[in-house]
């Protein structure tokens, strides 16, 4: 195996040109079986095996700095800086993780997960270093879908102003997770097709040259022949934005890519250079299915298809059958997604309403705003979106959507932990960050049937509302509690004495199960479904405490600025006569893992949680 001479950085400099040939195979083929037990990013990482051999030899890592958008696409890196033999522990505990983490190598510049980054990180870094006087390159490695990121159009007008030398390599494969969208896309499939414009136009000539009047009208395309051609002179917009454009290169010819990052080392300023690629290159059921092996679970190599069959139906499948139906029922309904119809199951509701879908690219805070625009203007917008990648829009919520009391939805997924995506992915802060805002309101369900029931709510609810829910299996149980919800209103599970455990979302499960651990202790604990974090139910806790002696509050967030320092900070400004145990995730960040062995790690396990409980009692 070449692969095997592979053990740490610029070992792949050593390879002879035959041995370079045969290593883009052996790596794709480790890719492929590797992560076909471990699961992960297949799709994207196929795609840019070359691209990143390419740049291991053109660039002298870890002196020369090369920072992956997103990150989801860093695996070669991984390989060629030593780390093949961590591939089996990929997005496990206490494993590689899935993305570049800088205390994971020195090779790693700089940490991502959310889109967009890259040319602002590098940016920094190339400031960074002329002003301290050292010598090494950077280069950005950006997708197309990242680039419509309005984050990497700031970095790039500030580039140009800056003139500092440094690398942006686009990695065009005309994807985002799924179809790219826009006029950024568009553009960039204008110099795809350059040649074949150009061979189009002589075909026109050589056929007006045949007819009447024909020669005339040619000496005319002539003349305009010079302003047309300025139309498709690939990288206009970035060369007048002052960034050089080098390309467009094959992502398949290793030596091309090789002699245009030696031009791109040479240039004075920023630079550019647009590589074509394809997603899921080499392996056939991912070039015909890119989107579904974006992110994989375990798969079949023969077949392409998923190990594990879902048995139970997920969150996000349940919000996709209730979308569908509300589009139907409410005709000023308008959904949005930043990238991700997949992810949130609006596929459904695209294919059925296609005129009230709108994929905005990855753009959460433009989603944020153009929601409140939609919704001023008399529609019902409601914007999908996972937990962790709505944190970018923070300032949109307050200032857009919130101070104007607009009636804009937000079906927030992926809330809670999420696994094995790690730190940058956890949906654990969502409830603290809306929860502070005035006139927001969040809503959480316990099951699949109140994740039903919420979403009807929120859209028929005149101002700013937010539904949370986890990744993974809906919950099926507890049906025959389907009481109505009333705003601000908790339910009622099951009266009993001394301890309330006051549970949020996907912590009333939880709850079942500590009650029941209690029981075996001698305790019946009350058992109240939360429903709102905010506003919470003030009255329900009133009452709880001229009844109870403890409650215990549980929600799958972060502790601090959770429904559970709301509610101590309640009861000490009410002088409420009850202890509060606030159960939530400490304050910090979450590693990548399996979903319960985090939450068993965090303490938010039934087992956990009953031995605080006894333990406070
Ligand atoms: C802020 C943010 N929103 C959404 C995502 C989810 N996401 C991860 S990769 C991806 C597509 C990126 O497309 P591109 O940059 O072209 O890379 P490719 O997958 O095509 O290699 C999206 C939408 C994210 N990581 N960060
Ligand atoms: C890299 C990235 O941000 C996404 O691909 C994310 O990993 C998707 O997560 P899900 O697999 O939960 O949809
Ligand atoms: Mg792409």
């Amino acid at each position: 195996m070449i692969l095997d001479k592979i053990q740490k950085e610029n070992d792949i400099k050593n390879l002879s040109k035959e041995e370079i040939e045969d290593l883009r195979y052996e790596i794709r083929e480790f890719l492929i079986q590797t992560i076909s037990k471990t699961g992960g990013h297949l799709a994207s990482n196929l795609g840019v095996v070359e691209l990143t051999m390419a740049l291991h030899l053109s660039f002298d890592l870890p002196k020369d700095k090369i920072i992956w958008d997103v990150g989801h696409q860093s695996y070669t890196h991984k390989i060629l800086t030593g780390r093949k033999d961590s591939f089996d522990t990929l997005r496990t505990h206490g494993g590689l993780s899935g993305f570049p983490k800088r205390k994971e190598s020195a090779c790693d510049a700089f940490d991502t997960g959310h889109s967009s980054t890259s040319i602002s990180a590098g940016l920094g870094l190339a400031e960074a270093r002329d002003i301290l006087g050292e010598d090494y390159h950077v280069v950005s490695v950006i997708g197309d879908g990242s680039m419509t990121g309005g984050l990497a159009f700031e970095a790039l007008n500030n580039a140009s102003h800056l003139k500092s030398n440094f690398i942006i390599v686009l990695n065009d494969n005309e994807m985002s997770i799924s179809e790219n969208v826009g006029g950024l896309n568009h553009y960039l499939s204008n110099f795809r097709t350059a040649d074949a414009y150009r061979g189009l136009k002589d075909d026109v000539v050589q056929s007006l040259n045949k007819i009447p009047g024909g020669p005339k009208m040619v000496r005319q395309i002539r003349k305009a022949k010079n302003s047309v051609k300025q139309m498709f002179v690939p990288g206009m917009l970035f060369e007048q934005m002052g960034v050089i454009y080098l390309g467009p290169v094959d992502g398949y010819n290793i030596a091309d890519m090789c002699r245009v990052f030696r031009d791109a080392k040479r240039v004075d300023g920023p630079v550019l250079v647009h590589v074509l690629t394809r997603k899921g290159m080499g392996y056939e059921p991912a070039e015909r299915h890119p989107a579904r092996f974006h992110g994989t679970d375990p798969f079949d190599v023969m077949t392409g298809l998923p190990e594990h069959k879902r048995e139970k139906s997920h969150y996000t499948d349940v919000f996709s059958t209730v979308m569908k139906k509300m589009g139907e029922r409410e005709p000023k309904l308008v959904a949005i997604t930043a990238a991700m119809e997949t992810g949130t199951g609006l596929k459904r509701f695209r294919l059925a309403y296609p005129k009230r879908f709108f994929d905005v690219g990855i753009a959460e805070g433009h989603a944020v705003t153009f929601a409140a625009g939609l919704a001023q203007a008399g529609l019902k917008p409601l914007f999908a979106v996972y937990s962790s990648f709505l944190q970018r829009a923070y300032d949109e919520i307050l200032h857009d959507v919130c101070i104007q009391n607009l009636p804009v939805v937000f079906a927030i997924d992926r809330a809670g932990i999420v696994g094995s995506d790690g730190e940058t992915h956890q949906g654990i802060y969502d409830i603290s960050y809306l929860s502070s805002i005035p006139n927001m309101t969040v809503m959480a369900p316990k099951n699949k049937w109140e994740l039903s029931d919420m979403l009807k709510y929120a859209i028929a609810y005149d101002g700013p509302i937010a539904v949370r829910y986890p990744k993974g299996e809906a919950y099926d149980g507890l049906r025959e509690y389907r009481a109505a919800i009333c705003y601000g209103q908790s339910e009622l599970l099951h009266a009993g004495s001394k301890i309330a455990l006051f549970a949020l979302g996907s912590m009333v499960k939880t709850a079942e199960q500590v009650a029941k651990q209690l029981a075996s202790h001698g305790y019946d604990p009350t058992i109240i479904n939360a429903r709102f974090a905010m506003p919470f139910d003030q009255d329900a806790l009133r009452h709880l405490a001229d009844t109870h002696d403890l409650v215990v509050t549980m929600e799958e967030n972060i502790r601090s600025g959770g429904m559970g320092e709301h509610i101590s900070d309640f009861v000490q400004r009410e002088k409420l006569q009850i202890q509060v145990l606030p159960i939530a995730i400490e304050d910090g960040y979450v590693e990548h893992g399996k979903i319960a062995q985090l939450l068993d790690e965090l303490g938010l396990s039934a087992e956990k949680i009953t031995k605080r409980i006894l333990e406070e009692l």
